[in-house]
């Protein structure tokens, strides 16, 4: 599968920040891109990071109309926000029909119903990425903080071996984990963004400014709900693991700016829905507890921003 052709679909801040570390190691890498963003990459694609900058001078773009005539691809690094899935997944069906195997890197789980349910579940693997990007202008995505990290496997049975898949992705820009429980590894980034991204989404601060306020305790509480969540899905959390989120979303002084924070200082639409409703309606016992809360705020927020 080594010198098979990857296909990006969702260039923004995590698709174009592991796009571009793929094609700078010398993979095939196309993006399939709206027709505003293939214009903005016409002149270029910039990763801006102290460790691992990349200048691509010409990306490789094409539109959902091009993809039926396009070569295979081998993978399909699956890379856009929750709310845009549906219609990304529309546009990949030709790729997918054609034998490519989907990697979602979103947040959260939800993606996997609706990708196995379209294209069956052989064909779709799990993943989910530690790293802290956020696009600064149409053609430059910031990558701030620690070596990022993408984290993929097999739920079962799939149709390429993921093996092969291993090599694709293995390149100097960041690190690959192949999961042999790929879904208790989602759950476990699951329930951390969800605290984090939901403290610091209700206040509309970094988790410095967060602590500062004397915060802290509201992505501390949010963990304990959310890994509680977990727990009754049958995925406890590992007490280390959650003490390293924990002290993450209390830190003091830290600058980490989930994207939903980004989104809500942007005035752009939330992942609150995936990333807190599909959690909270996971919850066997119906007494709300602060992220509900948090989910409100957040529903209220995404209702009445400007451009909804
Ligand atoms: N940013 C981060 O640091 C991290 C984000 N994540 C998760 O990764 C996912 C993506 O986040 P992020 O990259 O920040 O989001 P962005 O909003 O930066 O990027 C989403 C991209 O998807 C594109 N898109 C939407 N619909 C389509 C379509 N039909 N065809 C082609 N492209 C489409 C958008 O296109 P257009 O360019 O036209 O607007 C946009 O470029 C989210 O689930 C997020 O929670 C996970 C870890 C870290
Ligand atoms: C918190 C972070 C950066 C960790 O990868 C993330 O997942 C996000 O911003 O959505």
């Amino acid at each position: 599968m080594s010198g098979e052709r990857i296909l990006v679909a969702g260039a923004g801040a995590i698709g174009s920040f592991f796009g571009a570390q793929l094609a700078a190691a010398g993979r095939d890498v196309t993006f399939l891109v709206r027709p505003a963003r293939r214009a903005a990459f016409a002149c270029g694609l910039s990763i801006a990071s102290a460790s691992v900058p990349v200048e691509l001078a010409q990306p490789r773009t094409i539109t959902a109309t091009d993809l039926g005539s396009e070569p295979p691809f081998g993978l399909i690094l699956l890379a856009c926000k929750a709310f845009d899935l549906d219609a990304t997944a529309s546009d990949i069906e030709p790729a997918v029909e054609a034998g490519a195997l989907v990697l979602p890197l979103l947040n959260g789980v939800r993606q996997l119903d609706v990708l196995d349910e379209r294209f069956g579940a052989d064909a779709v693997l799990g993943g989910s990425c530690f790293l802290s990007v956020h696009r600064t202008d149409e053609a430059t995505v910031r990558h701030d903080g620690q070596k990022a990290r993408l984290t993929f496997g097999a739920r079962g049975p799939v149709r390429r071996p993921v093996e092969a898949v291993e090599a694709l992705l293995t390149c100097p820009g960041f690190a690959v984990h192949r999961a042999p429980d790929v879904v208790a590894e989602m759950w476990a980034k699951w329930v951390f963004i969800a605290a984090a991204a939901g403290a610091t989404g209700l206040v509309g601060g970094t988790v410095g400014e967060l602590v500062d306020a004397d915060g802290a305790w509201i992505g501390a509480r949010l963990l304990a709900e959310a890994a509680a969540i977990a727990a009754g899905h049958g995925y406890p959390q590992d007490e280390t693991a959650l003490s390293s989120s924990r002290r993450t979303i209390t830190e003091p002084g830290s600058t980490l700016v989930p994207s939903l924070l980004a989104d809500v200082r942007s005035g752009n639409r939330t992942e609150a829905e995936h990333i807190l409703g599909d959690l909270v309606a996971r919850r066997g016992d119906p007494t709300p507890g602060l992220l509900d809360a948090v989910l409100v705020r957040l529903r209220v927020y995404d209702a009445t921003r400007p451009s909804s």
